[in-house]
């Protein structure tokens, strides 16, 4: 239900396909010449909105100051100092997949980087991923899209790619060996890209976690979100191989003060006191990469200049024992989260966006909100300032043999580094965390996310087009 602070939502999805406007069909050009120049001049990033271009544009929505059109036809530029997909006002489908790189050819690592940037930049703006699309091009060829957004816009999508530590480093034998440095990276591994330390409680599955690659699509529509992960994989052939993929759904944070709190499978409002994109000293000292962090690494003798600007994106796939938690009272489960459920305000008293006062106590001296809340031990407070942008979103992947639900929270955060800004709160949330007793972490990763690509080469019909030298995500790091 739709609270009293509810304001539209911009990822709401549109009611009806024919309120969608240009399909991707029509920007082929083919079926409709004219239309077709005018709509992929009208690609956002790349020239006026698509869907301004005539009265098929979606329903009116609340302005997104970072997008080109609005609901269904919003587009976000691919291109920017940042990787879109971090800041951008989260959307409300998640298709997040890892990549196994099965070269050791570095050339070959390079040609697939530069070929998913320009397939990125055409598929976010509601392009095919290549230029002939899903049914034109050679008869006796596969085609260059595999089609099934073919008549859908570009439901806001966005690509954020990262690099795991394996890339730099391989990855170190059971038996305490070494990994293989397979592409001079070792020497640009950052400090901040660790392997993650064994938490209490974690029951990682490997199959669930790490990754050299990571490719973070969302969108407000699933469809878009899997047809992008899945050219890009298809584009991968050869080069590196899908190593695990988890679907989202229903956002569980607010990344910006446009949009209104979404709850998680607990019930309770979340993304409240998350970091938004409207608060650009905070996003400096908490999200993104400052130069200073590379001066430090090169003092260790390490180059990790390439991910200034950049920021460290933190994946957990956290189970969570849905059935305990709905046995349990009201009283606990606001005790534990430290929160109400129905406003979403602190128990120390006051609304949704209030403070909470951890130093307010009740008649019997305890604290209002309680030592072990998650919200206490999570608070920015109790880790020297650290906070965190937490983009995550509800999952659900059908029942365990005991007939469970096996659902929870995909957990996303991306950091300015994840030795101050992460670990030190999972530290603690695992150890004293009263919401630990429902929570399984069963999935894990740490990627670096270099900063955004300057621009896209474009072609004669103006729409993202491959280039020998075309610049490629991640590009500093192998110059
Ligand atoms: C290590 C970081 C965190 C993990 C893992 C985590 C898991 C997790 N959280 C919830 C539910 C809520 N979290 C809330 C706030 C909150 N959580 C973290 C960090 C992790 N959460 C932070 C840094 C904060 C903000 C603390 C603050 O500044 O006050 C809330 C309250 C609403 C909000 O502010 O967002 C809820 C609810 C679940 C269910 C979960 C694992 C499944
Ligand atoms: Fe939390």
């Amino acid at each position: 239900m739709p609270t009293a602070d509810a304001v539209p939502d911009p990822s709401s999805r549109p009611a009806e396909p024919a309120s969608r406007g240009l399909s991707r069909r029509a920007l082929l050009g083919w079926g409709g010449g004219l239309a077709a120049g005018a709509a992929v001049g009208a690609a956002g990033g790349f020239g006026v909105a698509r869907a301004s271009a005539g009265p098929t544009a979606g329903p009116a929505a609340t302005p997104d100051p970072g997008a080109t059109g609005v609901g269904a036809h919003r587009t976000y530029a691919f291109t920017g100092a940042h990787q879109a997909g971090i800041v951008t006002p989260a959307q409300d489908r998640l298709y997040l997949a890892t990549f196994d790189v099965t070269t050791d050819d570095r050339d070959r690592l390079v040609d697939l980087l530069r070929r998913w940037t320009v397939m990125a930049a055409r598929l976010t703006q509601g392009l095919p991923a290549g230029s002939l699309g899903p049914s034109s091009g050679p008869y006796d060829a596969p085609p260059d899209d595999t089609g099934e957004a073919a008549d859908l816009p570009a439901a806001g999508l966005t690509l954020t790619f990262g690099f795991g530590r394996s890339l730099f480093v391989g990855t170190p034998g059971a038996d305490g060996s070494p990994g293989v440095d397979r592409f001079g990276l070792a020497a640009r591994l950052p400090a901040a890209l660790v392997e993650l330390p064994h938490f209490p409680g974690d029951d990682l599955d490997p199959a669930r976690s790490d990754g050299d690659l990571v490719v973070q699509a969302c969108a407000d529509d699933p469809q878009v979100a899997v047809h992008a992960v899945r050219n890009l994989a298809r584009a991968a052939f050869g080069t590196a191989t899908l190593r695990w993929a988890q679907l989202g759904y229903g956002r569980t944070s607010s990344t910006s003060t446009s949009q209104r709190t979404p709850r998680n499978l607990f019930g309770f409002k979340d993304g409240t006191s998350n970091v938004k994109a409207e608060e650009t000293e905070a996003l400096d000292e908490h999200v993104w990469v400052p130069a200073s962090a590379a001066d430090e690494d090169a003092a260790a003798g390490t180059d990790s200049a390439w991910m200034t600007g950049g920021s460290y994106l933190v994946a957990r796939r956290i189970r969570m024992t849905i059935e305990t938690w709905d046995r349990s009272s009201l009283r606990e489960q606001e005790a534990v989260v430290g929160r109400t459920k129905g406003e979403g305000a602190p128990l120390s008293g006051g609304t949704e966006f209030t403070e909470p006062d951890l130093a307010a106590t009740g008649a019997d001296d305890a604290p209002l909100v309680p030592a072990d809340s998650h919200v206490r031990l999570a608070h920015p407070t109790m880790h020297g300032g650290a906070r965190m942008l937490r983009r995550g979103y509800n999952f659900t992947d059908g029942n365990d043999g005991l007939g469970r639900l096996d659902a929870g929270l995909f957990f996303l955060a991306f950091v300015t580094d994840p030795r101050t800004h992460f670990i030190p709160v999972q530290s603690a949330l695992a150890t004293r965390d009263a919401l630990r007793e429902y929570l399984l972490h069963t999935g894990s990763g740490l990627f670096a996310v270099p900063p955004g690509v300057p621009s896209v080469p474009t072609g004669a019909d103006g729409t993202p087009t491959l280039t020998e030298d075309a610049p490629f995500v991640g590009e500093t790091l192998f110059a």
